[in-house]
């Protein structure tokens, strides 16, 4: 890959703490297993937002796929649709989604709001009929997080003869992406009213946002940073997920993102609350490396991982793990 776009995908913001602090933060929790369990009948699948799925890990948004591959967010799909699982598409995908959707597999889409609304509801209404079953919507950019890699390496654009293909509009002029600030909690009670698709909110971090968005009657709330390429110095996603379980109290499904490797990551994640995780970079790395295939096998290996810790943790389905087993030290 042009280490320009390795970059941009294995990068932060700022110093890249939290970047770092999210893969940290799971090295610092240790399971607990139970014993004498009876876990020889595994059963990995869980339901989100209605959408089943075959183990609880989905495919995060992530710009840009065709500077990863050239088969883009194409063969991303065709990898997260070989192990049954969902992968969200970004609103900076450089495949229109009716393509993307062509791999069969259950896709959400990603949205930044955008400030023209006219615009946003017709991309919102383009990813309903491409057959997208979820929207999730990205609330922790009002701005463009500060990428010092990026700046380095003077990339503020993608190259010619790429595009975001989902921002055309209705006369196939393709628009900026922009990062809006005005956005308030009323942005998401109007985006109710024109999609009636469940909703999930990415990038809580504080309690009190998980209950604002449990009252705005979302789907469900994606625990995340942005990978740390938002706000560097932002709380690892693990830190902040107890406390945003507790503030939902069981009401939508908590999920998370940032830092997960392995499959004891999906164990600690799952054990302290989270309905599901995402992972964004470790796909990306795989579709770099094996197009459809790379991604299929970094999502086997994951959920591969997966079983067996699930095996020795004294677990059958991920519900039966429970946050007495994980311990900080
Ligand atoms: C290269 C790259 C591009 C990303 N693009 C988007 C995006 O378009 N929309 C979005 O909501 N999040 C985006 N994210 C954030 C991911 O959805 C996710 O929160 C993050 O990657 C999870 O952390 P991980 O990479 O450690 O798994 C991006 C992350 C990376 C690494
Ligand atoms: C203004 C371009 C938007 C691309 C955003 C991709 C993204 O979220 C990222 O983290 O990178």
């Amino acid at each position: 890959m042009d280490p320009v776009h390795q970059d941009f995908f294995e990068g932060g913001a700022g110093r890249e703490r939290t970047v770092a602090a999210n893969e940290r933060a799971f090295q610092r929790r240790w399971i607990v297993p139970r014993v004498l369990r009876a876990t020889g009948d595994r059963d990995l699948r869980t339901t989100v937002a209605g959408t089943p799925l075959a183990a609880p890990v989905l495919v995060a948004p992530t710009a840009f796929h065709r500077l990863a591959h050239p088969d883009g967010e194409t063969a991303t799909a065709r990898g997260a649709a070989a192990v049954g699982t969902a992968m969200v598409v970004s609103m900076a995908a450089t495949q229109p989604v009716e393509e993307i959707a062509s791999a069969g597999g259950p896709l959400w889409f990603q949205l930044y709001p955008q400030p023209d609304l006219d615009f946003t509801e017709y991309v919102v209404k383009r990813a309903e009929s491409a057959g997208c079953r979820a929207l999730v919507v990205t609330v922790d950019s009002p701005v463009f997080g500060r990428r010092e890699r990026d700046l380095r390496n003077g990339f503020t654009d993608l190259p010619s003869g790429y595009a975001c293909e989902n921002m055309r509009d209705a006369a196939g002029r393709v628009r900026s992406i922009a990062m809006d600030a005005t956005a308030g909690w009323d942005r998401i009670a109007w985006l109710r009213g024109v999609t009636g698709l469940p909703i999930l909110l990415k990038g809580i971090l504080h309690p009190a946002d998980a209950r604002l968005a449990v009252e705005h009657g979302v789907a469900g709330v994606i625990v995340s940073n942005h990978g740390g390429r938002q706000l560097d110095g932002a709380i690892p996603t693990l830190d902040a997920l107890p406390a945003v379980v507790a503030a939902v109290d069981g009401q939508i499904p908590v999920l998370l993102d940032g830092g997960v490797r392995c499959g004891t990551d999906v164990v600690v994640a799952l054990a302290l609350g989270a309905r599901a995780v995402l992972v964004g970079r470790p796909v990306v790395r795989g579709l770099a490396a094996g197009g459809a295939v790379g991604v299929r096998e970094a999502l086997e290996r994951l959920a591969t991982e997966l079983d067996l810790a699930l095996a020795l943790a004294g677990a059958r389905r991920p519900v039966d793990l429970t946050p007495d087993q994980v311990v900080t030290r």
